[in-house]
């Protein structure tokens, strides 16, 4: 059985690739050969899934852009198209998941049973008991909301607990004390590097899922700088908006292979890249 940081770790190498191609279909963004399409949510994620593949080291899809349009099944179907086509590319379902332990189990059988995600995202809020199912699964990725992207990520995470910030208080517990079946990642946004630094200087090699580049105008060249493990990987980058709305013509796939290359050439123009 390949494990998610095992299949993380192969396409970081076997693409050269730290770029995470963020899968939020939004009906009113889709380029305009879908319209009328019954199935355009789909059809539209399966070819920007075929079109960036050999540019990625992971998909993140995220469920609330399925959920809110009654598209779950869509949302399956491009999880299982990803796994039969594109094998080796570990998908994450964005889907900030925690909650008391029995409804926590149910949350963990729809993230890897119904939808087959290699990886689901966890808010800590609630304690390490909300997120134990999901700890459990040491085939599985536990990618645990640290510091996050948007504007009032400080509210509530910049908070002093005990003379350290909130999300360095998670970023500590996670890695020194819920990380035993070693599948745990966090979230820490591109759009503060001098947070990302903290972070991965208390959590060393533990790899970091960065949203916040491309639409939320994060800075690649700071993420690289503050946010790279030893080895020069250790993050998964993850750009949606910027990717899949390239263009909104017929060309739109082809342009999200660009915009994805371009991303990818940029963040190795910035990192240590290992020797082949
Ligand atoms: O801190 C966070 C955590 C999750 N996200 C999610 O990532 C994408 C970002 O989309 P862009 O179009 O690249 O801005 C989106 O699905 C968010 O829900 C985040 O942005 N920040």
């Amino acid at each position: 059985m390949t494990t998610f940081i095992e299949s993380l770790q192969a396409a970081w190498q076997r693409n050269r690739s730290l770029v995470c191609v963020g899968l939020d279909p939004e009906p009113a963004r889709l380029p305009t050969r879908f319209a009328g399409d019954d199935d355009a949510v789909f059809a539209f994620c399966r070819d920007i899934v075929d079109a960036t593949a050999d540019l990625v080291c992971c998909f993140k899809p995220q469920i609330a852009h399925f959920a809110a349009l009654g598209a779950e099944g869509a949302l399956q179907r491009l999880i299982a198209h990803i796994h039969a086509r594109q094998p080796g590319v570990p998908v994450i379902l964005d889907a900030k998941r925690g909650d008391i332990g029995s409804t926590a189990e149910h949350y963990a059988r729809e993230a890897f049973e119904r939808y087959g995600a290699d990886a689901v995202t966890l808010n800590p809020y609630l304690g390490r008991d909300s997120l134990q199912p999901f700890l459990d699964r040491a085939d599985k990725g536990a990618v645990i909301l640290c510091r996050t992207s948007n504007p009032g990520a400080g509210d509530l995470q910049d908070l002093d607990v005990g003379g350290m910030p909130l999300y360095q208080r998670v970023a500590e517990r996670v890695a020194h004390e819920w990380n035993g079946n070693g599948n745990c990642l966090l979230v820490t946004g591109a759009t503060y590097p001098s947070q990302l630094a903290e972070v991965r200087r208390i959590v060393g090699d533990m790899p970091l899922l960065v949203p916040g580049i491309g639409a939320q105008g994060g800075d690649v060249e700071a993420v690289l700088g503050h946010g790279q493990a030893s080895d020069g990987a250790g993050l998964l980058i993850s750009s949606s908006r910027a990717i899949l709305y390239a263009s909104a013509a017929d060309d739109f796939a082809a342009a999200a292979r660009q915009a994805t290359l371009a991303l990818r050439d940029e963040i190795n123009r910035h990192r240590r890249m290992p020797t082949d």
